[in-house]
């Protein structure tokens, strides 16, 4: 099955012109894209429709997820779907500042899939080389790498088939990100699982074996329209 499929997608927030228009793009499941691409070329907007905080209206295309149409769905049916399929990691960590950390990961299998979150919660904080007791401390008490940490925790507590990353390794360094990335590898590795990992640091794609670039996928592009990164 593919874990993406965007058939005829011609997406324009309101009131403009295109921004995104993708003829035929199929993911299969298991896949690890890095996917590249200048400022202002779409990336954004393609991760927020594939996590479906974005919807492509009635005649703007088609966007399948794991073989569920998006836009066939309604915004609770979304919101579900989301929470239980599908894992983000953006370029804010939108942790809550004020609760501990285990209540943030609480809060994200409130609405996935439940099963033991305080055993899974322990497992994964280990896994990633966070001490345990770091659970109890409030997000905000956190460095910024124990955040990104903690974030991929999050993203991952619901086991979701598609993980959607987008740059949360710049503020990092090069041994930093490097680290970052395999992390990622190492705690989201089955076959069934999915990443897509957006980023302007093109060092990183050799630790994809896949690279998609929004120049060749983007025919609404128009690098003289907007700044080029
Ligand atoms: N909320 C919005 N309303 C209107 N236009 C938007 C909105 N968000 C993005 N755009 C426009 O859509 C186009 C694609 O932007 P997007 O943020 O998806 O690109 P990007 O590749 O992620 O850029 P960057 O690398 O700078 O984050 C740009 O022309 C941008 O100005």
């Amino acid at each position: 099955m593919n874990a993406i499929a965007i058939e005829q997608l011609c997406f324009a927030y309101a009131g403009g012109a295109p921004v995104l228009e993708i003829a035929d793009w199929q993911v299969p499941q298991g896949s690890r894209v890095f996917l590249r691409g200048p400022s202002g070329s779409g990336k954004s907007t393609l991760l927020n429709l594939l996590s479906s905080t974005l919807v492509a209206r009635k005649g703007q295309g088609k966007v399948q997820i794991l073989g569920q149409s998006l836009s066939a769905l309604s915004n609770r049916g979304r919101d579900r779907f989301r929470a239980q399929r599908i894992g983000v990691v953006f370029q804010q960590f939108n942790l809550i500042p004020y609760l501990s950390v285990m209540d943030n990961l609480h809060l994200a299998a409130h609405f996935g899939r439940g099963g033991d979150v305080r055993e899974r919660a322990t497992h994964l904080i280990t896994q990633l080389k966070l001490p345990v007791d770091l659970l109890k401390r409030p997000a905000q008490a956190l460095s910024v790498g124990q955040q990104q940490r903690v974030a991929i925790a999050r993203a991952l507590i619901n086991r979701p088939q598609l993980l959607l990353v987008d740059e949360p390794t710049s503020a990092l360094d090069r041994d930093a990100r490097d680290a970052f990335v395999q992390l990622l590898m190492e705690n989201y590795a089955s076959e069934e699982s999915t990443l897509i990992f957006v980023s302007h640091d093109t060092t990183l794609a050799q630790h994809f074996p896949v690279t998609a670039d929004m120049r060749d996928l983007n025919k609404a592009w128009n690098p003289e329209a907007t700044d080029v990164a």
